[in-house]
Order: structure tokens, then C-alpha cells, then sequence
């Protein structure tokens, strides 16, 4: 007892002195801290509460974790493109997903990261080759709506398929028919691997508390699991690149990876960052970061749109001024279709897919907006708050495209406060294909399709289902029309 009371003195003073310091927050309770209040719903909405109260950075103590939350864009942006806040924490979701373009820190992270970035832009990141393999996985996402005819269906599933299609078509040059066996199991891992992240709970924090909650220990022991077959199932593809080499036809991702390592290798060049598993782990990475992330913000989308069908016609109108009823979409279409782009951009700030990105940390101690943050502390940006911050979105949980319009219609350059993809030295590396692929797929659904709420259904609400990172909509089934 003695020992428990001077452990819990000492806790206080230690907890005492670097409070003083720190941005302020609420105590929460010896030894854990403030985590018992923090996974009794969505972080976002216990940060907004906490916002209110003690202002745009806040402190939270989660066991002998800290972890500081920024509330506003700009403490954001300050933050972000500073090297001290560029590393990833040690917690348990990150550790299992190991060391990839996502999750690893220092020069790993950064020559992936590099690396990642310019290669996947020669392959046609921001470029018009791309825009044939996304229209190709729309318009076979558009023959699986044709099929139900008129009866009501889920988007589960077929938007999963097309999203990841092109990712794999990009990273190891593959597509998957929409009844394919491995496309099936491999989308049951994901899912199945996302739904469980969020029973880890606490002991993201408190490793050790695993052994006390048997529902934590399972769900971690499930996700290890499946994160490792997923890691796996891109041995074979990289075995079976490497039998197919050809430098003079560098296919994919994964046979960029392969010339750079060799590239390094006949430069005899030790110790590098780049190695198969590496590859393995930044392959799954992209996959279990890029597909749902993107997968959500389309269903999110058409879930607006059957929640407000004016919206709709206005679109179709646009779509059908601008691109016709024949010819596929490109990206030059963008600059011309202002309400369309305003549409998405509503959609992305309104559905908040990733309402608290991805956790930052420090990797030294840092003076920072009048405070001093310690090395390791946890650094979240709190991307819902600024999404729905009064001060530049009034009524900012009305649904309304047109805030992104200036008064002559055309797209307004600047949305300070708008930043689905995070921002600063880790923002999103997927940003170019992501709004690439919302575009094409929006505008070839709305070349074919009017989207309707089968008979008798309820209106799908706007409240999410939230899993460790990504807001998704709860399920919900749309009669795709024919248009005429
Ligand atoms: C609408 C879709 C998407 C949204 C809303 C989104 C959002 C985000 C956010 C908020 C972050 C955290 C940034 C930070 O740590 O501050 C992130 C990181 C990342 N995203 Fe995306 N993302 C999307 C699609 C994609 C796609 C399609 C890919 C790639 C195929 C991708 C690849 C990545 C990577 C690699 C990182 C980690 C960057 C790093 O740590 O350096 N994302 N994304």
C-alpha cells in the first residue's frame, strides 16, 4: 500500500512539473492519466469538448505518454514543416505495421518517402497516364451497377475492389476481376484488420495492458496476423518481378524499387534503406493507408448526393456541359468545372475520412507557440476541428459545396483552413492520386448514372463509423438509374 501511494505521489510531481510547461489540458486520473476518457468515443468529439475549453493546443497526459493536440490549421502547418515533429510514435498499431513509407522515421522514412514519391509521379501521379487505368475501374464499377438494374445495392464491396485495383495496378501491375477468390480474401483482411484497430483501445498506449483486457490481446494477436499476411501475400509478386526483369521496361513500383536497389548495390553502396522487405512493408503500407482512406471518401460522396439531389442535377448539368455524355474525363477537365471540384472538396472537409490524421512525434525537445514540448510526445493534428472551425466555415455542419465558390462561381484558390491530407513534411504522399481518382470516378458515375434512395429506406445519416484512423459512413444501399 505504502508503495503504491509513494508511486502515485511521485507520478503527480513528475506528471506536475512538466505540466507546467506544457499546453493546458484536463488532469484525468493517477497512473493512466486522461486515456480511461478517451476511447469512450471518437477522439474527435472528446478533443472538440477539450478544445473548447482550453483552446486551439491542448496537452493530454495518456499513462507516461504525453500527447499535445493541435486544434487549429495554423499551429498545424507550423508544426508539421518542422523536422522536430516529424516522427511517427511508438504505439502499437504503428509498430505493427513496422517500418514502412507510413509509419518509419528518420532516413528510412525519408529516402522511401523520396523515392516513393518520384516514382509513383512517374508513373503518373498528376499526369494524364493515369487517368486511363482509374477510368478503367470506373467504368468497371459502372458495368456492377448496370447488372443490379434497379435493385438496391451496397457499395461496399465493388467500391473496395476498384479502389485497390488501381493501386495494385500501379504498384505490381496487376488488376483483379470483381469475382476473383484472392481479391475477396485479401479485401476480408483489410477490413477485418481495420474494424479491429479499434478495439486495441488503450493498450495503443499501455502495451502491457494486453495481458489484463482478453478482448485487446485478441484483437491485437488478429491484427499482428493479418498484417503479416498482407505483408506476405507481396512476396510472390516481388519473386516473380524479380524472375521478369527487364531494365529497359520498368513496368511498375515494385520494379523501380528492384533497379534502385540494384542501382545501389553496383555503386557498392552499404547500409542502405532500400531492401526486399522494405519493399514488402511500403507496399502495405500504401495498401492499408491508400484503400479505405480513398474507398470512404467515394462512398461519403454519394451519400451526399443522395442527400441532396439538386446537388446532384447540378453536377450532371456541369459534367454534361463540360465532358458530354461519350467521351471519358480527363484531368484538363478540372479547371472547367468548378461546382464539381467545390462538390468533392465539401465532401472531404464535411466527412472528415481521417478526422485526426496520422499521430505525429517529437524526436527532441522543442520550444513551440510559447510551450516546451518534450522529445517523444505524441503530436496530433486535429484535421476535424479545423474542418468544422466556426471562425472560417459558417454553419460549418451544413452541407454546402458553394462555400468553396467565389460569387462569380468560379473555385476559391484559398481554403486556409482546409487540409483533409494533412499538412508539412508528412502530408499525405497519396494526394495527387487521391483527388485524381474522386474526379474521375465522380464524374463518370454522373455521366451514366442519378443516384436514388431505393423506396421505403431511411436517408443514410452523416454520422460516421469510426475505426482507429478513417471516419467511414455506416452501411447503406442506392438504386443506381440509368440517365436518359
Ligand atoms: C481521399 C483519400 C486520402 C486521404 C483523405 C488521405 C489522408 C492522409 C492523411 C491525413 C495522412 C497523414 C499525414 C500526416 O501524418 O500528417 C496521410 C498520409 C499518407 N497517405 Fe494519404 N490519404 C488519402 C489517400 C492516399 C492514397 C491513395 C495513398 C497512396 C496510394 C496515400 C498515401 C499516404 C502515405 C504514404 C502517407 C504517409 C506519408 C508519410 O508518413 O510521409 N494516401 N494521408
Amino acid at each position: 500500500m505504502t508503495v503504491l501511494v509513494a508511486f502515485i505521489i511521485q507520478d503527480f510531481i513528475t506528471k506536475f512539473l512538466r505540466w507546467r510547461k506544457m499546453p493546458p489540458g484536463p488532469w484525468g486520473i493517477p497512473i493512466l492519466g486522461y486515456i480511461p476518457f478517451l476511447f469512450k468515443e471518437p477522439p474527435y468529439l472528446v478533443f472538440e469538448r477539450l478544445w473548447e475549453k482550453h483552446g486551439d493546443i491542448i496537452s493530454v497526459t495518456l499513462a507516461s505518454k504525453e500527447q499535445v493536440v493541435l486544434n487549429n490549421w495554423e499551429l498545424i502547418r507550423d508544426a508539421f514543416s518542422r523536422p522536430e515533429f516529424t516522427d511517427r510514435p511508438d504505439m502499437v498499431l504503428i509498430r505493427l505495421a513496422s517500418s514502412g513509407i507510413v509509419t518509419g522515421n528518420g532516413s528510412l522514412w525519408q529516402d522511401n518517402r523520396r523515392f516513393t514519391m518520384r516514382t509513383l509521379r512517374d508513373f503518373g501521379f498528376g499526369k494524364t497516364t493515369l487517368d486511363g487505368i482509374i477510368s478503367n475501374e470506373a467504368l468497371a464499377l459502372c458495368d456492377v451497377f448496370k447488372k443490379k438494374a434497379k435493385d438496391p445495392f451496397g457499395l461496399h464491396y465493388s467500391v473496395n475492389v476498384a479502389v485497390l485495383n488501381v493501386l495494385w495496378k500501379m504498384t505490381a501491375g496487376e488488376q483483379y476481376a470483381y469475382e476473383d477468390a484472392r481479391m475477396a480474401n485479401f479485401i476480408e483482411l483489410l477490413n477485418l484488420t481495420l474494424e479491429d484497430t479499434q478495439s486495441l483501445g488503450l493498450i495503443q498506449f499501455v502495451p502491457i495492458l494486453k495481458y489484463l483486457y482478453p478482448t485487446a490481446l485478441q484483437a491485437y494477436r488478429r491484427v499482428k496476423n493479418r498484417i503479416e499476411r498482407i505483408t506476405d501475400d507481396f512476396k510472390g509478386k516481388i519473386d516473380e518481378h524479380k524472375k521478369n526483369f527487364d531494365p529497359d521496361n520498368i513496368r511498375d513500383y515494385i520494379d523501380a524499387y528492384l533497379q534502385e536497389m540494384k542501382a545501389q548495390q553496383n555503386r557498392g553502396e552499404e547500409n542502405t534503406n532500400f531492401s526486399d522487405l522494405q519493399l514488402r512493408v511500403n507496399i502495405q503500407n500504401l495498401f492499408l493507408i491508400g484503400c479505405e482512406t480513398t474507398a470512404n471518401t467515394i462512398r461519403w460522396a454519394i451519400l451526399f448526393l443522395l442527400r441532396n439531389l439538386k446537388v446532384q442535377e447540378w453536377i450532371q448539368a456541369e459534367v454534361d456541359n463540360v465532358i458530354g455524355r461519350e467521351r471519358l474525363p480527363s484531368l484538363a477537365d478540372r479547371d472547367r468545372m468548378p461546382y464539381t471540384e467545390a462538390f468533392i472538396m465539401e465532401v472531404q472537409r464535411h466527412a472528415n475520412v481521417a478526422p485526426m490524421g496520422l499521430p505525429h512525434c517529437t524526436n527532441q525537445d522543442v520550444e513551440f507557440a510559447g510551450y516546451t514540448i518534450p522529445k517523444g510526445t505524441i503530436v496530433m493534428g486535429n484535421l476535424w476541428a479545423c474542418h468544422f472551425d466556426p471562425k472560417y466555415w459558417p454553419d460549418p455542419f451544413k452541407f454546402d459545396p458553394t462555400r468553396f465558390l467565389e460569387s462569380d462561381g468560379t473555385l476559391k484558390t484559398k481554403n486556409s483552413s482546409f487540409l483533409p491530407f494533412s499538412l508539412g513534411k508528412r502530408q499525405c504522399l497519396g494526394e495527387a492520386l487521391a483527388k485524381m481518382e474522386l474526379f474521375i470516378f465522380l464524374t463518370i458515375f454522373m455521366q451514366r448514372f442519378s443516384f436514388r434512395l431505393p423506396e421505403g429506406a431511411t436517408m443514410p445519416s452523416t454520422e460516421p463509423i469510426f475505426s482507429a484512423i478513417v471516419n467511414r459512413p455506416k452501411p447503406f444501399k442506392i438504386v443506381a438509374e440509368i440517365r436518359t
